[in-house]
């Protein structure tokens, strides 16, 4: 594994996620994390092996990899204090903010450098991640593996070939457990409100959603084969499909993924004219 130095900028949820992840995958090169919250860095770093400041300056100093981990509204004001800095030492910078182009980013950077975009998700956190990846053409085939050992790190990562495709990403995998979250938390109340108790609701659906995604991930069968193996014919499963096809499910989920694949390109347009 390349043991190249990396500075997080931003220590919130995400760079969290990663940090944790690399360092579980065995990962022992460099690992800077900053933010201008001093406790927030020391209870990230209580534990783990890295270095922290508040100071991004301070933080990109001798990095091979820059990590802008902070929230898409703040990033033209982050990156406009790192131009000197990396305009001298060219690290490959990545970015995980939604929205946020590629070009827009090295514009804000001083221009004429690599430039990686990733969309993470938040199961990163128990390294069950699904990141997708777009470089600019000045990243190096080397600096794209760093970058998939990262992202593999705490999941899967698949690269596209044309950045307008993180918008789908965003919509799918970015966004994504927030979808599969609120059908567990209706399941959890239509199971209590069936006569469970809260706790055993909990448990029944989060095991079943993890039963379900290993299935779809492992048996070899497409997930509408699987959906039709547990419908017996005239049984109980058929009847609750039936009420979701007859309530409009599949047409709600295709218009809320619309609605946040345009959300991420209108992010992309406000970011890069500044209206944010
Ligand atoms: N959460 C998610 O599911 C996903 C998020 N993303 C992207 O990841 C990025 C980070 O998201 P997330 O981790 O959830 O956000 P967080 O708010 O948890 O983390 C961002 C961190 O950056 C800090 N920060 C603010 N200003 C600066 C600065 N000038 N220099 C250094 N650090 C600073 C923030 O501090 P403070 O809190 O004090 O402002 C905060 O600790 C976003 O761009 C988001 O779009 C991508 C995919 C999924
Ligand atoms: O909601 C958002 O904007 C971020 C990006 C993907 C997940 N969370």
């Amino acid at each position: 594994m390349a043991q190249a130095s990396m500075v997080f900028i931003g220590a919130g949820n995400m760079a969290t996620s990663i940090i944790s992840g690399l360092l579980q995958s065995g990962y022992t090169g460099p690992i800077t994390a900053t933010d201008p919250d001093q406790d927030k860095l020391n209870q990230l770093a209580s534990g783990l092996d890295i270095q922290t400041t508040t100071d991004n300056n301070e933080g990109i100093s001798g990095a091979d990899v820059v990590i802008l981990a902070v929230k898409p509204q703040v990033m033209k004001s982050v990156c406009q204090g790192l131009v000197e800095a990396v305009q001298q030492s060219r690290p490959l910078i990545i970015s995980i903010a939604a929205g946020l182009e590629s070009e827009t980013i090295e514009q804000w950077l001083g221009g004429n450098l690599a430039v990686i975009r990733c969309m993470p998700n938040t199961p990163a956190l128990v390294q069950t991640g699904a990141s997708g990846l777009y470089a600019n053409t000045r990243v190096s085939d080397d600096q794209k593996n760093l970058a998939e050992m990262v992202f593999n790190a705490v999941g899967i990562s698949i690269w596209v070939e044309k950045e307008h495709h993180l918008h789908a990403v965003t919509a799918t995998s970015g966004s994504g457990p927030a979808y599969f979250f609120m059908f567990m938390e209706a399941m959890q109340k239509s199971a209590e409100s069936l006569g469970l108790s809260a706790d055993v609701a909990a448990k029944l659906v989060g095991q079943t959603a993890l039963g379900a995604a290993q299935m779809v991930l492992n048996s070899g069968d497409s997930a509408e084969t699987l959906r039709k193996k547990v419908c017996s014919p005239n049984g109980t499963t058929e009847r609750a499909i039936r009420s979701f096809e007859q309530d409009g499910l599949r047409a709600a989920v295709q218009q809320a993924m619309i609605a946040c694949a345009d959300r991420s390109e209108e992010m992309a347009r406000e970011l890069a004219s500044g209206d944010q």
